[in-house]
């Protein structure tokens, strides 16, 4: 659906050229939920202004909905970006137009009748929940209900993609949740593709499919949700996971670990970061371990959570047991599928 090949983009800046974006290649498949993730200044604003074509980017193709945008004339390119609905993180909303009307107004920009327009506005209204609020101006709602007129007006034009910006960012965590399951149930139910630009973990585990990381202009690790959050590769990729997953054990529990190692007089003892998502979670792993092996297992720190109706774990265990019984052990957790690391404790 969408497709961005070796995209960079250089501003002109008072101390030389800044370089924003540097060789992204990605690609969006139709009906997916697609995240992309990064730190401020990352890139993030200047890749969704270049999906729409906003920014032309300095070099490279952006195919949207089988059209290659930069070679559009102005007219053409208008049409397509009626393929691409866009919600802010700050609404956009006019505040001298109702509820009804700003939802309207793609319509009206796109010469549609009046009774047309009321045909197409009133199941958008439904849809986002705001039938009842339709005569209201923006200044008497909240923001979760002004970016639910965000989202109607952005679907106004039955786009096939739909941008958000950064769309839950100015709103508390409860509303979040409310707006993200509203962007799910779009995506489900008109099979809309949705593009999530977003610095906030959070955000990707609730509702995107896969998560591309944009880090100093360049994407540096992508893949489904939850083998980022299982598995992730990069530095950066691990700190934004953090604030979900943390990725350092506390310093009480390496003290604790500490102690138990000089405790034990004979065999071996180890701290284990155990990772695990899907069907796994449910197999009574650590308890045959356990039996099998002849093993001490302590439960020091961890989570267990859920993706996409997936549940994900990970888990800081230490292990003691014979030398060959521990070696055993942790090769059998790694044929079951089980991502096991080794914590030092030291330095
Ligand atoms: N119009 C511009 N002229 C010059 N430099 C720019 C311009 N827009 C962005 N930049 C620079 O490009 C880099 C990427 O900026 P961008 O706004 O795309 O990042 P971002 O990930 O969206 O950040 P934030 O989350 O803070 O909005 C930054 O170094 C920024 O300073």
């Amino acid at each position: 659906m969408i497709d961005l090949r070796g995209i960079t983009q250089i501003y002109p800046g008072p101390q030389g050229p800044v370089e924003a974006l540097r060789g992204i290649d990605l690609r969006i498949l139709p009906g997916e939920v697609f995240g992309i993730i990064g730190r401020s200044g990352a890139g993030k604003s200047s890749l969704v202004r270049v999906i729409n074509l906003l920014n032309r980017p300095t070099q490279g193709e952006v195919i949207v909905a089988g059209h290659d945008l930069a070679q559009l004339n102005e007219a053409r390119l208008r049409e397509a970006r009626r393929d691409i609905g866009m919600v802010f993180q700050h609404f956009n909303l006019l505040s001298s137009r109702t509820v009804f009307d700003n939802v309207a107004l793609p319509l009206e920009l796109a010469g549609m009748a009046k009774n047309a327009i009321r045909q197409r506005v009133q199941p958008l209204l439904e849809l986002v929940g705001l039938t009842a609020l339709a005569d209201r101006y923006p200044a008497q709602i909240s923001g979760g209900q002004k970016q639910r007129v965000g989202i109607a007006r952005a679907l106004a034009n039955r786009p096939k993609v739909l941008l958000s910006d950064e769309a839950t960012s100015a709103l508390d965590p409860e509303t979040t949740r409310s707006i993200l399951d509203l962007l799910r149930q779009v995506n489900k139910e008109l099979g809309l593709t949705v593009v999530l630009i977003t610095h906030q973990m959070q955000v990707i585990k609730q509702i995107a499919d896969r998560v591309a990381v944009i880090d100093a202009g360049r994407i540096v690790e992508q893949g489904r949700v939850i083998e980022v959050f299982t598995r992730p590769q990069q530095p950066i990729t691990k700190r934004l996971i953090d604030e979900i997953v943390p990725q350092d054990l506390p310093a009480s529990v390496l003290d604790h670990v500490r102690q138990l190692k000089n405790q034990v007089q004979e065999g071996a003892g180890q701290l284990l970061r155990l990772s695990y998502a899907g069907e796994r979670a449910y197999q009574p792993i650590l308890s045959r371990l356990i039996r099998e092996h002849e093993l001490d297992l302590s439960i020091l720190h961890g989570q267990v959570d859920e993706i996409q109706e997936q549940t994900f774990g990970s888990l800081a265990v230490y292990v003691s047991g014979q030398e060959g019984h521990l070696a055993r052990a942790i090769a059998q957790l790694r044929t079951e599928g089980v991502l096991v690391e080794e914590v030092k404790t030291e330095g």
